[in-house]
């Protein structure tokens, strides 16, 4: 890390801060740039977003005083700097277990507020803590800092209508305005702000545009040079001085300070995982991921099919639309960060003949719930979720975690929900899928690389057999990739001379009637998920067993109802007992326990089937 004998040695607080000349603040901040490019090429993390808010950070714990003054950042993968700031200047173990989280973090420091890495909640929070302190009388400022990709969230502009409504509470908006989210950012507001970045013509020509801002009640500063940290401190403190809504305009560079960065054409080292902090080359992953089978699969679908379209929110690439748009620049839409506008969009196209394939994070859906609901499954319209990162994602921290999406979408009526286990069951599934033309579709996968292919050795309708050996004592519902995990534990299992039947329903909701006559058939029922276990598939073959009058013993095992810590996702499948040992353990004392049923001594289901 830094030179001992380094300006960010003494920092042990903000108020270190306020006493530093200009030639230390600019020290300063090339030391923070040079231990944010160590940490994030060594633990991964955010390093083109922190890289640009360097000076804006130092600026804000100059001019307010945080605690008292409550400093917001939006979405919060740009609050390394403020971390570094306020005492937490060893980013060694960024993001592992114990160590600091990658976002705000209130149980590690007074200073953090926001930890939900959702993006575009930060006015809201803002305008709830001034209404507080109105109430209460408190002299306390409420700044919240939000990118101009986050400023493209609907929830941001509900915010904006209330604050500047209100006119007379004194919330100060800071936008970090670097023109891009991931990709540059889209639609009408990003040309606003570089209208008035570049102090350019107005649509309707003439002299450069009004902010829209004002027009909502909320005062306009700017537009400010981020990265010169004196310019930063004085529109801060005459914000500050306002004491009503108002909002600072930051013009930074995503990446600032650091070439390989500033050069990515892609994401400006956005979320770069590991890279060589000499060179910016980063180190790729061995084995090809299921985003980009995805991506390859529906750039064929594409070919195939006119109507398909594509739709992401703000992640072209991390959602693997980028190719697709390549190949059908058309038929892409990038909404910004604005899930419930791409569903619901997405709803309007599927009316008009389009089948729209919506692809985002698993957890970002959870914001277009209703949307799912009622706009395209109360319509019984063909679109099709594809959910990247569902499952437990780990060291993005607790609201990163694919971990609802197979719970939350149980009860929406209609709609079907797909969980491949391997490449070859993703490219088919997303076929059936994106061919439903009268109800919601979901295909689910998780982050990171493929495993091996599983074929199966038996089918039962629409489900996969992957082991059997026709005793029934046990049966292994896998969901998804997690069926490499359950062959595993059959061999355990059969190791101790239990039957062990697994099978992959593929398709996870409805349940098969297959697997509820199955669960019916064997001594004990496992339902292997990753996915919260409420309200999940285990659940939906628990009572579809019951309903069906079958004695069936159903065991989920999947993340237990709670926020995870930020940890890698192979020491959280540990902690909550998702390993092999684990589950065999488990079910190896359930079977030999007293007998929950007499089973029937019939022919066994399986036996003689293809
Ligand atoms: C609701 C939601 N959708 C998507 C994301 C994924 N995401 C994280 S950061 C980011 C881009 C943020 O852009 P901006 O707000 O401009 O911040 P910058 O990284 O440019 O500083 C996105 C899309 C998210 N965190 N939350
Ligand atoms: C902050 C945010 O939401 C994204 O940048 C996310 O952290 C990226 O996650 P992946 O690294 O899994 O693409
Ligand atoms: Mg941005």
């Amino acid at each position: 890390m830094a030179d001992e004998s380094g300006v960010l040695d003494q920092i042990t607080g903000p108020c270190d801060l306020k006493r530093l000349s200009p030639g230390e603040l600019t020290r300063l901040a090339g030391e923070i740039r040079a231990e944010l490019v160590a940490a994030v090429a060594r633990y991964g993390g955010h390093l083109g977003s922190n890289l640009g808010v360097v000076e804006l950070t130092i600026a804000l714990h100059r001019v307010f005083d945080s605690p008292r003054d409550r400093l917001l950042f939006d979405t919060g993968h740009q609050a390394y700097v403020h971390k570094m700031l306020t005492g937490r200047r060893d980013l060694r173990r960024l993001r592992s277990r114990g160590g600091l989280s990658g976002y705000p973090c209130r149980a590690e420091s007074e200073h953090d507020v926001l930890e939900n890495s959702h993006a575009s909640t930060a006015l809201s929070y803002a305008d709830g803590l001034a209404k507080a302190y109105r109430l209460s009388g408190e002299d306390r400022r409420v700044v919240a800092v939000v990118g101009d990709g986050a400023l493209t969230g609907g929830m941001a502009w509900e915010a904006l209508n209330n604050i500047g409504g209100a006119g007379d509470r004194p919330v100060i908006i800071v936008v970090n305005d670097n023109g891009r989210s991931y990709s540059p950012t889209a639609g009408g507001l990003a040309d606003h702000l570089a209208r008035l970045r570049e102090g350019a013509p107005g649509r309707s020509g003439g002299r450069a545009p009004r902010p829209v801002f004002e027009e909502l009640g909320v005062e306009y500063l700017g537009p400010v040079d981020g990265h010169d940290e004196a310019m930063v401190e004085a529109a801060l403190r005459r914000a500050r001085a306002l004491g009503r809504p108002v909002l600072v305009h930051c013009v930074t560079t995503k990446g600032y300070g650091y070439p390989p960065a500033e050069d990515d054409p892609v994401e400006r080292f956005h979320a770069p995982g590991r890279f060589d902090p000499a060179t910016g080359r980063k180190t790729r992953a061995s084995g090809r991921s299921w985003t980009e089978a995805f991506s390859a699969e529906l750039v064929e679908i594409g070919a195939e099919d006119p109507h398909i379209v594509a739709i992401t929110a703000a992640m072209l690439h991390p959602t693997g639309l980028a190719a697709f748009q390549a190949a059908f620049p058309e038929r892409t839409y990038d909404v910004g960060i604005a899930e419930q506008h791409a569903v619901a969009s997405a709803a309007g196209l599927a009316l008009g003949g389009a089948h729209p394939v919506v692809a985002v994070y698993s957890t970002f859906l959870n914001r277009a719930f209703d949307q799912v609901l009622m706009d395209v499954a109360l319509h019984r319209l063909g679109v099709t979720f594809v959910l990247d990162r569902a499952g437990i994602t780990g060291d993005d921290g607790p609201s990163h975690n694919g971990m609802w999406d197979l719970s939350i979408l149980q009860v929406v009526p209609g709609l079907r929900v797909a969980a491949p286990r391997d490449a070859a069951r993703l490219r088919g599934l997303l076929r059936e899928a994106v061919a439903v033309d009268d109800a919601p579709t979901v295909v689910r996968f998780p982050k990171g690389e493929l495993p091996p292919e599983t074929d199966p050795v038996a089918a039962v309708g629409a489900v996969d057999v992957l082991a059997r050996d026709g005793t029934e004592d046990v049966l292994i519902v896998a969901v998804g990739p997690f069926a490499g995990l359950c062959l595993e534990v059959a061999e355990r299992l059969g190791a101790q001379g239990v039957g062990v039947t697994v099978v992959d329903p593929r398709w996870v909701q409805p349940i098969d009637p297959a697997v509820t006559e199955l669960a019916g058939r064997h001594r004990l029922v496992a339902v292997v998920e990753d996915n919260g276990r409420v309200g999940g598939v285990g659940d939906a073959v628990a009572r579809l067993a019951r309903d069906a009058g079958l004695p069936a013993d159903v065991h989920t095992f999947g993340i237990p109802q709670r926020f995870l810590e930020h940890a890698p996702r192979t020491e959280l499948l540990a902690e909550i007992g998702l390993r092999a040992d684990d589950l065999a353990g488990v079910l190896g004392a359930r079977l030999a326990g007293p007998r929950s049923k007499e089973r029937e001594t019939t022919t066994p289901i399986l036996e003689g089937v293809r």
